[in-house]
């Protein structure tokens, strides 16, 4: 026995007793030895290897195979060792990972006699390897979608925000601390504060104080707001007025957590609504007033007639009703065109306003009719107001065209509820009254009759003094 064989002897003594794969290949890559360890690695027994007509074959998994065919081939071409890690295919199916080493067997490297393969079980590694890499894997996919989460999340906070920063409803976000959150830039133009101001973070209190001098009684919107902290879930909309003219109104409401019924903080909304209410001033205006003349019209007229009425009646007080009519208008127009008529009607409008008092109501019916309701007067009072009237009137002078030009006009008078129960009839009366006046000679004023046939009339020119009298 030669000393290689000696020695390859002593090796498999030693290999069967160790607990790795020991194999022994000649030069063409047949096996001629294998530990019986193979048998708990593999399930296949050594005899079983050493029968198979291609050793490497049987034991490695066809994905590793031709790799290791090759790495054998080049320890036998030379390779001073190989060392890799590999799949053995195991008797059940199931695949093995192994640590493999080849070595040439020998002295003389350059010409190996045969070639040596160890092997060492690395499965519970690999499978620690594996578990490592999928919670890697898991990690970096969760750590993905969270990245996209935020990015979409975001994404979206810059669209909210580009949206909030351009509509014009002053939005501030307060938390559970009473401290901002969130505001836009039209809750910085409303309340004053410069574009450029960081109010993140500032307590409520500092927040009134900076606001304080800029609206009327701050200290009753402060305890507004007291009042919605404490009380509203959504607060009714509320009136705040600035020194500047301003109106602006605020509807808070509370902000609840996406889960559970916990409040998180509380949003306020602003609103400039003084142009609002600029333009519904005007539309009230435009609706309760004549154009031309600035007076009330006719349909604010009814609306006051019949508020005044239904006071008197709960009071029992009485109210008066003038009702006036130009003399002799339509020629004014006629002659000096309509612009002349205009003037006329302007001026009166001036004049007679001048002789009313401020809690009688003074009215263009519409052409050359007026009205003057006189509320709580009895007909003295009555009679000198329709007396003062016809003396302005007749004391107004126009100059058309080089010409002076005078006007008249005539009254009736009548008195709820001595003359009328409703507003309907106190017109029709008044009106009576003044056609009489007009019938009798115009410039004058005339009751109307409490019964049938009685009235009284009145002509400044007869008497300076007024006097109320009955017609026979
Ligand atoms: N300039 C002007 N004229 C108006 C306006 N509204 C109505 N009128 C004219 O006012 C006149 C009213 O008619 P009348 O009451 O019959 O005129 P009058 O000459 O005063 O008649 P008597 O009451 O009988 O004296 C008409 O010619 C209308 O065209 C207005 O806003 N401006």
């Amino acid at each position: 026995m030669d000393k290689l064989a000696i020695g390859v002897s002593r090796l498999r003594e030693i290999a069967e007793g160790v607990h790795g794969v020991e194999a022994l290949f000649d030069m063409r890559g047949r096996l001629t030895w294998i530990s019986p360890s193979i048998q708990r690695l593999t399930g296949w027994s050594p005899a079983a290897c050493l029968e198979a007509p291609d050793a490497l074959a049987l034991l490695v998994h066809e994905s590793d195979r031709r790799y290791c065919q090759r790495m054998a081939q080049r320890v036998a071409e030379g390779s001073l060792g190989e060392d890799f890690e590999m799949r053995l295919l195991r008797e059940d199916g199931h695949i093995c990972w192994v640590a493999c080493h080849w070595r040439p067997l020998g002295r003389d490297v350059t010409q190996p006699a045969g070639l040596r393969m160890s092997a060492e079980d690395i499965q519970a590694r690999k499978e620690a390897e594996y578990k490592l890499l999928e919670t890697v894997t898991e990690l970096r996919r969760a750590q993905a979608l969270r990245e996209r989460y935020l990015a979409r999340s975001n994404d979206e906070r810059q669209r909210l925000s580009a949206l909030l920063n351009v509509i014009r409803l002053g939005i501030l976000f307060m938390d559970r601390d009473h401290r901002v959150l969130y505001y836009n830039r039209a809750m910085l133009d409303i309340w004053g504060f410069p574009p450029d101001e960081n109010l993140i973070g500032m307590r409520d209190v500092v927040l009134q104080s900076r606001v304080a001098e800029l609206i009327e009684q701050p200290e009753a919107y402060f305890e507004h707001i007291d009042a919605v902290l404490r009380t509203y879930v959504v607060s009714e909309p509320h009136e705040v007025h600035f020194k500047d003219g301003r109106i602006v109104t605020d509807i808070a409401a509370l902000v609840e957590a996406a889960q559970g019924r916990r409040g998180i903080g509380r949003l306020w909304i602003y609103e400039d609504v003084t142009e609002q209410r600029r333009t519904a001033q005007r539309l009230v205006e435009l609706a309760e007033h004549d154009p031309l003349t600035g007076l009330y019209n006719r349909r604010r007229f009814h609306e006051e007639l019949d508020r005044q009425l239904a006071d008197a009646s709960r009071r029992g007080d009485e109210v008066g009703l003038l009702a006036i009519d130009l003399d002799g208008f339509k020629p004014i127009n006629d002659e000096f065109g309509h612009q002349a008529g205009d003037e006329v009607l302007v001026s009166l409008a001036d004049r007679v306003g001048d002789v009313i008092r401020r809690n009688e109501m003074f009215c263009r019916l519409g052409g050359d009719e007026f009205g003057v309701v006189v509320p709580d007067a009895g007909e003295t009072e009555l009679c000198e107001l329709a007396h003062r009237i016809i003396e302005v009137i007749e004391g107004l002078r126009f100059d058309f065209g080089g010409r002076t030009v005078g006007i008249t006009a005539s009254l009736g008078i009548a008195i709820y509820p001595r003359h009328a129960s409703t507003s309907e009839q106190l017109i029709a009366a008044a009106d009576q009254a003044m056609y009489r006046s007009k019938s009798g000679g115009r410039d004058q004023w005339t009751m109307a009759e409490s019964c049938a046939g009685e009235s009284a009339r009145m002509s400044p020119t007869e008497s300076d003094e007024p006097d109320c009298r009955r017609e026979d």
